[in-house]
């Protein structure tokens, strides 16, 4: 053992990332309407079912003419036609541009057939019975052209895609009201131990505010997901046999905080030891070190044990937790990316595991914020990366190569 109590028996970061990614796979798809789809993964290709421009339209408000009729438009030899009617946004049925005539177009109007230019009301009289065309326009100006953007039967979206809103909005204009999408993973948190005290309660002695169910609901939003709080509770095994069973229900994920390591009261550990596949161990990572996971229940829920140390809890989530939600959203990548910087300040890992220092990266460097404890929540708040030390590594010197990964970047 070690001085924080690994064994030679702890399992490879790699290996528990592995065990949970083989138990968890995508959510199947439902029908989304096309805004509540904002985030989530396509699960089907999506082709136009329209074009897109759906119609010939005018890109101006101003006159259909026919090219010809006005090519030879100047200031000093303006040309008259006859205006013969006026088409609006919305106008349906469209007759055929007479030879020598203009119609008045609105943008976004229909082009007439036969009509071969807009000119716009700028290089106009802008006369309602006659016209008088000053300047002439080339020939298809101001004219957007059926499908010149989208045809019908393009693919859109590609299956796997997260949509954003630029995705939402060209679904949107080629009429889909819904698409199929994975949903969001429901994800309950349930924090243990009785010495948690709801924030806005004054603290009795021996107590502390209850923060890890906070953090973790945020982080499992922040990744997408659906997050409850269930209410904590205390080190009692049999009640918190009660509230996990409760909220199995309405969850595709729980992660649960605290009660995993060697304590006496070590409640979680002792509910869940023996209960589905739920396997307790060490892992080798520091911080971290406890933790549990195994599947539960008739849905065989994934049910994530996170140790109680803040720091420990939020890594654990970053590591553990955040790739079993986005394999479930159907995401191609589930862990975070890591990046190489440049190390500006020196300090000590311990042998044997891998080291999540918190840092504070910019532009290539990275800086560590405060120290190793696992109960430094102000320093990992004042964090944006993790700097990831090798589990041979002891010793990281100013200048040196680090793999980083930033915690506020998407990927
Ligand atoms: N004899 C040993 N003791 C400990 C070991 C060990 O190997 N041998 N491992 C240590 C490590 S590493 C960790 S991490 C912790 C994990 O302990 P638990 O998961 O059982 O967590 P608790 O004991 O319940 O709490 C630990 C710590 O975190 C605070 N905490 C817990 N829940 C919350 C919450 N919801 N919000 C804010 N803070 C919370 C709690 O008060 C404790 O201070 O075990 C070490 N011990
Ligand atoms: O290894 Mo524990 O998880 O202090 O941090």
């Amino acid at each position: 053992m070690d001085a924080c109590g690994a064994g030679r028996s702890a399992t490879p970061v790699d290996d528990h990332v592995a065990r949970i990614l083989a138990a968890v796979e995508p959510l199947p798809a439902v029908a989304v309407p096309v805004l509540d789809a904002l985030d989530l993964t396509l699960a089907e290709d999506v082709r136009a079912a329209v074009a897109l421009p759906t119609f010939d339209n005018s890109a101006m408000d101003g006159y259909a003419v026919h090219w010809h009729d006005v090519a030879d438009a100047r200031s000093d030899a303006p040309i008259h036609l006859p205006v013969v009617g006026a088409i609006e946004a919305g106008a349906a049925a469209l007759s055929e541009l007479v030879p020598g005539t203009a119609i008045k177009i609105m943008t976004g109007a229909p082009v007439p057939p036969g009509a071969t230019a807009v000119v716009p009301y700028e290089w106009t009289d802008r006369g309602a019975q006659e016209v008088l065309i000053h300047q002439a326009p080339r020939e298809g100006a101001n004219i957007r052209s059926r499908g010149e953007d989208v045809e019908v039967g393009d693919l859109l979206v590609e299956a796997g895609t997260v949509l954003g809103p630029r995705q939402i909005g060209l679904l949107a204009a080629v009429g889909q009201a819904r698409v199929s999408a994975r949903p969001r993973p429901r994800v309950v948190i349930l924090s243990t131990g009785s010495e948690l005290c709801e924030p806005g309660h004054p603290l009795g002695p021996g107590q502390i505010y209850e923060s890890n169910s906070y953090m973790l609901a945020a982080a499992a939003r922040a990744a997408g997901a659906s997050a409850y709080r269930a209410s904590s509770v205390s080190d009692d095994p049999d009640a918190f046999l009660e509230r996990l069973t409760d909220q199995l229900v309405r969850a595709d994920i729980v992660v649960t905080s605290g009660g995993v390591s060697q304590g006496d009261f070590d409640v979680v550990k002792a509910a869940l030891s023996g209960l589905g596949t739920v396997w307790f161990g060490d892992v080798a990572m520091q911080p971290g070190k406890p933790q549990g996971f195994g599947t539960v229940g008739d849905d065989s829920t994934p049910v994530f044990t996170l140790p109680g140390n803040p720091v420990s809890a939020y890594l654990s989530f970053q590591l553990f937790v955040l790739p079993a939600i986005r394999t479930m959203q159907g995401k191609a990548r589930a862990s975070m990316p890591q990046r190489t910087a440049r190390c500006t300040k020196g300090f000590t890992s311990a042998a044997g595991k891998r080291q999540f220092v918190r840092g504070s990266y910019d532009a290539a460097l990275v800086a560590p914020v405060g120290g190793h404890g696992s109960h430094l929540l102000g320093d990992l708040a004042a964090s944006n990366a993790l700097i990831v030390v090798p589990e041979d590594v002891t010793e990281v010197a100013a200048g040196d190569s680090v793999q980083v990964m930033l915690l506020d970047v998407d990927f």
